[in-house]
Parts: C-alpha cells; structure tokens; sequence
C-alpha cells in the first residue's frame, strides 16, 4: 500500500516541507530494508581507524566490527587489545584480517588507510599517494558488500571520496566523505567557547573542502535558536569582520597545531566518523555537513566533484541536502573551494 505524507511534513495548503527544505539526490538507489546484525568494516588501524573503532565500541553502534590493514602483527595487535576490553563494554564481534573476504556484507565500510600529513604538509599534497591505495582498497569492499555504504576518511577526502565513487561504480547517495563534519565541530566548539556555552548548542557549518579552502557560513550560525548575525545587528553591537575571519582562520589551522604537536589528529575525527555511522546506520535523518556529489547544488555546475554541503543522513546513505541561504560572498568562496578541488582533481586523470 502506498504511504501518504505524514502530516507533519505537509504545511499549509498542503505543501509538503520536507521537498521544499532538502532538495533529493538524483541518482540516489533505495535505502537497504535489512534489519539484521550490523557491521562495519574499518580500513586501516592506524591512529584514525583505530579512534574511530573504539568510539564506534563504547558507543554500541554495531554488532560486528572489522578492521583490515596492510600490516598483520600490528593489526592483530590492535584486533586483541580491543577484544581485551570486552568485559567494559557492549557485546560486539571484533575480528579483522588483511584478507578483505572478512569484510563480507558489511552495512559500512569506512576507509582511513593511507599516507597522513607530516608537520606542515598539505591535505592535497598526499594524493597520488593515496589514489594508488584506493586502486587496491576499493575494488574488493565493492566485491565483498555490494549494498555498502562507503565512508571516506583518508585525506584529501574529498578527491579521495571522488576516486572511490569512480573505482565502486555505486549511486552517489552511497558514496560520502567526511569532509567538514570534523571542521564544523572545531567551529563550534570555538564559538562556543567565544561566548561560554555548550558546542551542542551552537549550530554552525564549514562547507567545501576539508582543508584551507573551506568555507565559514556565518549568515546561518545560531545559538540556541538565536541568529548570531542579526542578533548582532539589531542590539548594534559592532564586530570585526577580521574577528570572524580570524575564528575560521583558528578552524583551519587547528589541524595543523595538533599534527605539528602530537604528530596527527585522532580523538575528534573518531568522535566526528562515529556520528556520522550512527546517523547512517540508525536511520536518523541528522544534518552533517559531508563530501557528496556537489553538481547540481549551490550552482556547482560542470564537473562532477565532491565537496562538504550540509547532508540529511540515514540508513539510504545521502537522502537530500538542505537548501541552506547563502550570502553572495559565502557562493563565492564555495565556488572558490570547488575550484580548488576541480584543480586537483584534474591532475588524476581517472
Ligand atoms: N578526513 C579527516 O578529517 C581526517 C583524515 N585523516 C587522514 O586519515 C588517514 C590516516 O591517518 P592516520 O591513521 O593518522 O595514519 P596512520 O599512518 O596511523 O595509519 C594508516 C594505516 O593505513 C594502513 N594501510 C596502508 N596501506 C594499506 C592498504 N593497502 N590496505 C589497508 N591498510 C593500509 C597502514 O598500515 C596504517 O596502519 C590519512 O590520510 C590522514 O590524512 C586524518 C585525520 C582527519
Ligand atoms: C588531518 C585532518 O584532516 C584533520 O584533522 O582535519
């Protein structure tokens, strides 16, 4: 039987909102119906995969958790010191192998295998590096899980996310990056602690490139449903345009202080990949701000790229991505950013 609307998505005069506020994904393929044991599979135990896996653990977001790694001491190392915690935390099935075969029927499979950053080094500047991985990475997790969903982490993520959608063949609402989910929360907790309140409060979002190009949008940040901005303006408090700038600026370099002081980022981008599985794999329809196929949205015409704009998430993968206002400026830097990806990217050749 055909489902009518919920009432709650129609508004007046029967306009259904939930079409007028996300706009849908062209190619998108149906959300699996499966609601049996879930798994992930994590590619690559290094210091992100790893975050990632023990904050997927002590959140219970699957009943089973792989990991996969070119190197087998240091991955059965880690497979054993997370078995080893089984008595403190929910039941999972913990095994890994660098056989990909035991990534068979994952719900999700999120990729960190690959070069990282060194002091001072660019995202961008790991690609071919990386691309060569995904060539070998890609192909069997297609094999093994037809009707996974694909989770890219490795840097540049978003040509990276790109090099994956090509390599699996998979509609693009099965294909996302990371991108500016980890930026977002940076931004938010620096607003937050601009203004001494809880970074779950403040709603914020960097779009674009996860890295130097990305975007602040400032006309859209509330705090506690109060728009910032025209708070701002209507009790005539002045602001530096240079202050805002120099928060964003804090954003970008906050990945490189961390790497140049403990030698990679981790905790975060564990915290930030974990709400991004469980909105995904729970079905929750949360807003992230992720890499997914751009064309079409914001006047990102051309080229097929992926680049972070704020995505409704759920058990389908990318279900619609929100119509946000941007300013005149906040278009211009997004196209900005897409250009700066659409540069690298062109250098692939795939
Ligand atoms: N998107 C984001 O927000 C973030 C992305 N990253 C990126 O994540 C990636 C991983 O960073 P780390 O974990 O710190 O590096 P890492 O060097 O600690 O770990 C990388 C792991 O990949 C494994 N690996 C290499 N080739 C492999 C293959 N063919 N198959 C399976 N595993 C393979 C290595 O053995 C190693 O264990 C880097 O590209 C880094 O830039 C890091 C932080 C945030
Ligand atoms: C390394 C990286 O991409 C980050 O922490 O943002």
């Amino acid at each position: 039987m055909q489902k009518s609307p919920s009432a709650s998505a129609l508004g007046p005069g029967g306009l259904d909102l939930s079409q007028a506020f996300f706009k849908p994904i062209p190619d998108a393929s149906p959300p699996s119906t499966s609601k049996g044991n879930t798994k992930i599979s994590v590619i690559g135990a290094g210091n992100v995969g790893m975050a990632i896996a023990q904050t997927i653990l002590t959140q219970d977001l699957v009943d089973e958790l792989v990991l996969v790694d070119a190197k087998p001491d240091k991955l059965r190392g880690e497979m054993l010191d997370l078995q080893h915690a089984a008595a403190f935390l929910p039941r999972t099935k913990i095994s890994a192998s660098t056989d990909y075969s035991i990534t068979a029927g994952s719900d999700l499979c999120i990729v960190t295998a690959g070069a990282r950053q060194i002091a001072g080094e660019s995202r961008l500047n790991l690609l071919q590096r990386n691309v060569a991985l995904f060539q070998k990475i890609v192909p069997p997790l297609v094999q093994y899980s037809p009707d996974t969903k694909l989770l890219i982490v490795s840097n540049p993520v978003d040509v990276l996310t790109y090099v994956a959608w090509k390599l699996s063949g998979f509609p693009s609402n099965r294909v996302i990056g990371s991108g500016t989910n980890l930026d977002s929360s940076r931004f938010r907790f620096l607003i937050a602690d601009h203004l001494d309140v809880n970074a779950q409060d403040v709603q914020a979002y960097i779009v674009g490139e996860h890295g130097d190009s990305s975007v602040a949008l400032w006309s859209s940040i509330s705090v506690g449903g109060v728009p910032i901005l025209s708070f701002l303006k209507n009790q005539q408090i002045a602001y530096e345009k240079e202050t805002l700038e120099n928060i964003h600026k804090e954003v970008i370099e906050g990945a490189y202080e961390v790497i140049r002081l403990k030698g990679y980022t981790s905790w975060a981008i564990g915290y930030s990949v974990a709400s991004l599985a469980r909105s995904l794999l729970r079905d929750q329809q949360r807003i992230h701000p992720v890499s997914v196929l751009a064309k079409g949205f914001y006047g990102i015409d051309g080229d097929d790229l992926f680049l972070s704009l704020p995505a409704r998430l759920g058990r389908g993968g990318v279900m619609g991505i929100t119509n946000v206002h941007l300013t005149t400026e906040e278009m211009r830097r997004l196209q900005d950013s897409a250009n700066t990806i659409l540069q690298v990217q062109s250098e692939l050749g795939i």
